[in-house]
């Protein structure tokens, strides 16, 4: 059942639903009238040659065949409509709680946006026409039984019939193309695997075996493929027999349980032409299965998600001033969903007006999930975290982001001209504070040189390396003077020069009041810090006794192990 997050789109979606089963029924019906017409032309005009009465048969046949076509034609588009309507409201809604929620947000979008297209294909595409087909049925056989009950029974024998032949020919289609697909991809992935190591492929004379293995790969495909062919033609010729079959075993029904009644040429006709309408359905619903039950999932996912939007604690409403950045972090405890122990264990920390502190210490020790914790991005299981005395997490998100800047280890773009990219996608950018930030962030002159300059639009044939990304992901983290930067391994991609950039800008962020904190491997960018903590077992250290045992000259060969207890809080 759907819940309070979805109630109102489900029940417009089933309004949608009920004119197109409406505008279906009518539609099926259509080919019934145009029969009868038929029979009523031999009755009446062939044996008398009315001219009359022909021009009136014609004409309701040109209604009949008019009235058939348009609400086809109507049907579809209105299941079009609903579905654009319900990708817009979705998306409207889905995609805010994804970025807001999700530790991941890229990710999280791109879970979202998937679940939303699947969604719209289940809406619009043959599995809704399906359905809907199939909820028509009901009337039909109702239909059926007004000329004889044995008719109605027959096109349920007939229809079962038609389902599982359908499931059949689909699981065995499915079968061959899953394997035909896997050989191709694989194909596919051999070509991308040997252009990516060309040189290695090259120098290591690996080429005639990659080449063999990519031929019996495609040849698995063709195969594959051949087989898949093979039987989808098997399952419609077995088809086409069982409608043929369905036709002769109506007009026999007929025959049987009309003999001698006046109704006997209307029945017949009603019993073949509509065995075959309940029959369609069922026929088609064996590839739909897969589909239905994606759709489900999808539909849940996003259900899940604007619930938890709704009722969860990241529903953050209010603006709160941000004079000084001060950061508080208040025993902060985070742990993953499977995961055996907190990943962030009772974590403090204070910051205050252009405080520099350095994450460092080896990978997966939660460096990251601190800096997401502190964006209010990855809601933590236990504490709070505070900037000027306000809890991010009531902290409206826009007005939260304005006083804030974020490296993300990734510094991935999205297609946009350069000083968009800065100015956070605002498409009429304040260049002078696009400028200033690229300045600061030590990229003014790689982007001069770009062919447009801060013109240039990024994605496209415009790929950057992944060093002018991450300085122009800087620039962004540092654009509109936040109060407080997180950066997270700020010159990963950068060579010698573009540390020194980076130490720059950490100390001229510093000296203006903003307050940094940023992970890193680089012993040289840790300098910058002021303070050098660790995530040790969840618990945020102090690092700088560890590190000065670590650079001494006679270091001892055992390091002692670190104090199990809060770390002191960072002076302000
Ligand atoms: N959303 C998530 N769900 C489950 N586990 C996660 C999630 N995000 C991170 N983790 C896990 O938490 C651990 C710490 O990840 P994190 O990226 O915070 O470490 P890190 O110290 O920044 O590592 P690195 O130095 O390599 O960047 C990893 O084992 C990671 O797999």
């Amino acid at each position: 059942m759907a819940s309070s997050a979805m109630a109102g789109l489900s029940a417009e979606m089933a309004r949608t639903a009920r004119a197109a089963a409406w505008l279906g029924l009518a539609g099926a019906l259509g080919p019934f009238a145009l029969v009868m017409l038929t029979v009523q032309f031999y009755a009446l005009v062939v044996p008398t040659g009315s001219l009359s009465t022909a021009a009136g048969l014609s004409a309701g046949f040109a209604v009949v065949a008019v009235a058939v076509v348009g609400l086809g034609q109507i049907r579809e588009r209105l299941l079009l409509a609903g579905s654009e309507r319900l990708v817009r409201r979705l998306t409207a809604r889905a995609l805010p709680a994804a970025t807001a929620r999700a530790a991941l947000p890229a990710m999280a979008t791109d879970q979202a946006l998937r679940d939303i297209e699947t969604v719209r294909r289940g809406v619009a595409g043959p599995l809704s026409a399906v359905a809907l087909d199939a909820a028509l049925v009901p009337a039909l056989l109702a239909l059926l039984a007004v000329f004889h009950w044995a008719f109605a029974l027959f096109a349920v024998v007939a229809a079962a019939l038609a389902l599982l032949l359908g499931l059949a020919a689909e699981r065995a289609t499915r079968a061959a193309l899953v394997d035909a697909n896997n050989a191709s991809a694989q194909g596919a992935r051999l070509v991308a695997d040997a252009a990516r190591c060309a040189e290695a492929v090259e120098a290591m004379g690996m080429l005639p075996a990659l080449v063999s293995r990519w031929a019996g790969a495609m040849a698995r495909g063709a195969t594959g493929l051949r087989r898949a062919q093979g039987t989808a033609r098997l399952a419609q010729s077995a088809t086409a027999t069982l409608y043929g079959v369905a036709q002769g075993g109506a007009i026999t029904v007929g025959v049987i349980v009309l003999a001698g009644g006046s109704t006997i040429g209307y029945g017949i006709l009603a019993g073949m032409l509509l065995t075959a309408r309940v029959m369609d359905p069922f026929s088609r619903i064996g590839g739909q299965f897969e589909d239905a039950a994606a759709a489900r999932a999808a539909w849940r996912r996003l259900d899940l998600l604007l619930t938890a939007d709704e009722t969860g604690p990241a529903a953050a409403t209010r603006a709160f001033p941000c004079p000084d950045g001060r950061l508080l972090v208040e025993r902060v405890t985070l742990v993953f969903p499977g995961a055996a122990r907190p990943l962030l264990r009772d974590v403090n920390l204070v910051m205050g007006p252009g405080d520099v502190v350095a994450l460092a210490g080896p990978p997966g020790t939660g460096k990251s999930s601190l800096l997401r914790v502190v964006l209010g991005i990855q809601p933590c299981n236990a504490g709070e975290v505070f900037l000027d005395g306000h809890a991010t997490a009531q902290w409206d998100r826009a007005d939260l982001a304005r006083h804030m800047g974020y490296l993300p280890q990734e510094p991935l773009l999205p297609e946009a001209t350069v000083a968009e990219s800065i100015a956070r996608l605002d498409t009429a950018p304040d260049m002078a504070a696009v400028i200033a930030a690229a300045r600061l962030a030590g990229a003014i002159d790689m982007i001069v040189g770009l062919p447009n300059g801060f013109a240039t639009r990024i994605g496209g044939r415009m790929a950057l390396s992944m060093g002018q990304r991450q300085r122009i992901a800087l620039a962004r983290a540092v654009y509109g003077t936040p109060r407080l930067v997180l950066l997270d391994e700020p010159a990963a991609y950068l060579d010698a020069e573009g540390e020194a950039a980076v130490m720059a800008m950490i100390l001229a962020l510093s000296a203006a009041g903003t307050g940094v904190i940023f992970t890193s491997h680089r012993e040289g960018l840790l300098r910058a810090a002021a303070r050098v903590m660790t995530l040790h077992e969840g618990r945020l250290e102090d690092a700088g006794e560890r590190r000065r045992l670590l650079s001494a000259p006679r270091a001892p060969r055992t390091l002692p192990q670190p104090a199990r207890r809060l770390p002191a809080p960072v002076a302000a």
